[in-house]
């Protein structure tokens, strides 16, 4: 008789996810993305992560959800290598436990990915990933994000802020003339669009499916003009 453990399942669910969002993703990153949920569960208790605690909820809610960010992420990414651009540094703003930061590094080997967050246990969970999870494109950064002022091509978050903070907060960090900002949202955020500054336009409203989650979600992503 095969026993099959809740590992087992959870593992199952992550990869039909990947499967569902047509994700071509190797055994070892499917590994890497296990290996980070276990991390999370094991140093949430201690460092206050996320308020998801359920493992189950942490796969739909935290893992599943910021892979259904990867596909539109690559071609942004392979679009930006195609106009010659080298390596893509992207910065995950507000990324706590490192969602989606952590997700798209594993995901996007070749993307440079940055996760800000002001409080220092939380960049310092980032570090420990990167080492434990040996990925060399991941880095922890203890700021607030208007401080920072290197030039990043990709500026994301996911449960931030409004838009109008999110880009104003971080526009000193955005790569001029190319740089792009990506915000994770829930429902379309109209009124948030509304008051966005007049020289950032909102360039593409992608809707996201995450699968075995019944919500809405959707990419926006702006650029200043
Ligand atoms: C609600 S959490 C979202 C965490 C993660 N992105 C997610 O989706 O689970 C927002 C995070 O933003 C961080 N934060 C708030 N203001 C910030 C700022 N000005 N600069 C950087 N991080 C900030 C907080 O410490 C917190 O970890």
């Amino acid at each position: 008789m095969t026993v099959v453990t809740g590992n087992d399942r959870l593992h199952q669910q992550l990869q039909a996810g990947a499967e569902a969002l047509a994700l071509d993703l190797n055994e070892g990153q499917i590994g890497q993305l296990m290996d980070f949920l276990a991390l999370l569960q094991k140093w949430n208790k201690v460092y206050n992560l996320t308020a998801v605690r359920d493992p189950q909820e942490m796969m739909t809610h935290h893992l599943l959800d910021s892979l259904a960010a990867v596909a539109p992420l690559r071609r942004h990414v392979a679009a930006l290598v195609g106009e010659g651009r080298g390596a893509v540094r992207l910065l995950d703003v507000g990324s706590g436990g490192g969602l989606p930061g952590v997700v798209f590094a594993i995901c996007c080997p070749e993307v440079d990915v940055s996760c800000v967050d002001t409080v220092g246990k939380k960049a310092a969970f980032i570090q420990q990933a990167a080492v434990a999870l040996k990925l060399r494109n991941l880095h922890g950064v203890h700021a607030r994000v208007e401080t920072l002022a290197m030039p990043f091509d990709i500026i994301s978050c996911r449960a931030f802020a409004s838009l109008p903070d999110f880009v104003n907060w971080s526009r000193s960090a955005l790569a001029a003339p190319h740089g792009v900002w990506l915000a994770m949202k829930g429902k379309h955020p109209e009124d948030e669009m509304a008051t966005l500054p007049a020289d950032v336009q909102v360039f593409h409203v992608e809707q996201l499916v995450v699968p075995g989650l019944d919500a809405e979600r959707c990419i926006i992503w702006m650029k200043p003009v």
